[in-house]
């Protein structure tokens, strides 16, 4: 059945592959399954018809036969527990697998977002210089904390997992910020992660969309 996931018709990241459809896009990529786009406007996000998907009006959302699903996270795990290669087949890997995915969202990725919350909605703030300095220690205690758990692995634990695919992408919104590259590790990890032919197939049709709405 055919796979359909939504998309901002206009990127506000520029084509960075920061939204978060590029997550599932990647996932999609990893596993080769084809899948069509919608592209919405931020107005048609908001209107019923994509409500009726996404009851708080975002993107991506995943549609296959009858089921629709909202949430990155909970799609990317859909997708690695429907089809081979980004979760292991034994038990306790496959767990811990998924126990990565969660750690990407609920425990480095907050930070992150709230260094982007500061710098984006916050900047005019009395206090702001004051918390951004409390958020870039939290997000440098996570960074730590990651780079020591990480080694010279390749990976978090063992084979790429969807486990890596959202660390990494987590770790993408750093990558303007300078921060990763305190931790060299963290830096490699990170590319090994855009290093991947899947990742760049993703990327590339991302970044094709921006380009195709600049032109047009
Ligand atoms: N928890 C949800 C969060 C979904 C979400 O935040 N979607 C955003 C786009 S990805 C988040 C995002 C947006 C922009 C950038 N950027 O760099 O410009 C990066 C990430 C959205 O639809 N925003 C429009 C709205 O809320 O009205 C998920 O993981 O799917």
């Amino acid at each position: 059945m055919t796979i359909t996931i939504t998309a901002f018709e206009r990127s506000p990241d520029g084509g960075k592959g920061l939204a978060r459809d590029m997550r599932v896009r990647w996932a999609l990529e990893e596993v080769g399954q084809p899948y069509d786009v919608r592209l919405l406007s931020f107005k048609a996000m908001k209107e019923p018809a994509h409500l009726a998907l996404h009851p708080f009006g975002q993107i991506p959302t995943y549609e296959e036969g009858d089921l629709a699903l909202f949430e990155s996270g909970a799609i990317v795990l859909h997708i690695a527990e429907r089809h081979a290669g980004l979760l292991p087949d034994d038990t306790n890997a496959r767990a811990r697998a998924i126990n990565w995915i969660f750690a990407a969202l609920s425990t480095m990725e907050p930070p992150i977002v709230d260094r982007e919350i500061a710098r984006f909605l916050e900047g005019d703030k009395s206090w702001y210089e004051e918390r951004l300095s409390m958020v870039l220690g939290r997000i440098r205690k996570r960074l730590s904390d990651l780079s020591a758990r990480l080694g010279d692995a390749n990976w978090l634990d063992g084979e790429f997992s969807a486990g890596d695919l959202q660390m990494v992408s987590v770790l993408l919104r750093l990558k303007g910020s300078g921060m990763l590259d305190e931790y060299p590790n963290l830096s490699a990890y990170v590319a090994r992660g855009e290093a991947r032919p899947a990742y760049k197939r993703a990327f590339d049709a991302q970044l094709a969309v921006l380009t195709a709405a600049s032109t047009g």
